[in-house]
């Protein structure tokens, strides 16, 4: 089994089956009993909208896991949802991506709890690493390549050859400091009080990070009007929302211009000719190829499906282990 413990979404892969699960990463609790009431989309639909006994929480953030026993609880249902019922069955080996912020007493904390789930072996991924595999990137060659994911909570640039991260950088802005920008020039210019959900949706269908065709859609965003206090409904463009993000997207944009100044010259000029890789849900903001196509001078591509990318590396490590073995970083845990 593979697993992707992202900021916003979490996927599992099972081996011979490919991609099972795809949930949101959220977690709704009963504030009286402490016991969960909802895991995933069905959790995601509550965020802001719960009663007073009722916190929808998004454990991990920013890339690290904020809430320790809320992720072990949603890694547990998960990895039980996939697996569940087979009582009697050996565990399953899991190969679990996850951020590479996220400290050594969080690496093992999250081993652990897969291995209370169930995992007969555990072994973690970086997320660059497994999310370059995943957009089949020829890892274990020789060769530089370069990966900018863009998830949730972090960003991460890595330049990686013969299995292994060359080098990397890990800025904590990524898709939800993108929506937070939304929401606060939502406020400030329309005096519109909008919740995390709406300012998402607003980034996926009228944003942009460059001019695109695109422009000229209009949306209609429903929200509280500070002023008067009532629900009011505004009407936006694309130009502004891409202005309102502007300081984000220099924040991603200076990353990886300094993981490039720093690459080794042979690798620098592997990158020259087989271009950058994006994945992460990020990688799907109108644009972004372009921006940073722009801004490097290196042509820039987007993975095939960027939001499956870490979980596709897992499984794909999982069904070649002894080729790829090389790509853990030496923590492991077994029965
Ligand atoms: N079409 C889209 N346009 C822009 N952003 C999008 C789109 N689809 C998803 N996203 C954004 O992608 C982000 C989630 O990406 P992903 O699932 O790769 O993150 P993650 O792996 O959970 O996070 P992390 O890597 O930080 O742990 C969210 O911020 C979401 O709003």
């Amino acid at each position: 089994m593979g697993i992707d413990l992202g900021t916003a979404n979490t996927l599992v892969y099972v081996s011979g089956k490919g991609i099972v699960l795809q949930e949101p990463s959220v977690v709704a609790i009963d504030q009286d009993d402490k016991l969960p009431l909802a895991v995933g989309e069905e959790a995601k639909q509550m965020l802001g909208r719960t009663p007073g006994n009722v916190v929808a929480l998004r454990p991990l953030r920013d890339g690290v896991i904020a809430d320790f026993d809320t992720a072990e609880l949603m890694l547990k249902h998960f990895i039980r949802q996939v697996h569940g019922g087979r009582t009697g069955l050996v565990g399953p080996r899991i190969v679990i991506g996850i951020p590479s912020g996220v400290t050594g007493v969080e690496r093992r904390a999250v081993m652990d709890a897969a291995i209370q789930a169930g995992a007969r072996d555990v072994r973690l991924i970086d997320e660059p690493i497994a999310a370059a595999i995943g957009a089949g990137l020829p890892v274990a060659e020789p060769t530089g390549n370069m990966i900018v994911d863009i998830g949730g909570g972090t960003t991460e640039v890595a330049v990686l050859s013969l299995q292994g991260i060359v080098l990397s950088e890990s800025v904590r802005v990524a898709g939800d400091e993108l929506s937070d920008s939304i929401t606060q020039y939502m406020k400030k210019v329309h005096n519109l009080v909008i919740g995390e959900r709406t300012a998402e949706e607003i980034k996926i269908q009228v944003a942009s990070a460059y001019p695109t065709q695109e422009d000229e859609i209009i949306m209609d965003v429903r929200g509280l009007h500070l002023l008067s206090g009532l629900p009011r409904t505004v009407t936006i463009k694309g130009p502004e929302i891409r202005e309102s993000m502007s300081e984000p997207l220099s924040v991603i944009i200076e990353a990886v211009k300094r993981t490039l100044e720093r690459t080794p010259p042979e690798l620098a000029a592997d990158i020259i000719d087989r271009g950058i890789m994006l994945a992460g849900g990020g990688a799907l903001l109108r644009g972004l190829d372009t921006l940073i196509s722009h801004e490097t001078g290196i042509v820039t591509h987007v993975a095939p499906d960027p939001l499956s990318c870490v979980v596709l590396g897992t499984g794909r490590v999982l069904e070649n282990f002894k080729q790829l073995e090389r790509v853990f970083r030496g923590q492991s845990r077994s029965l």
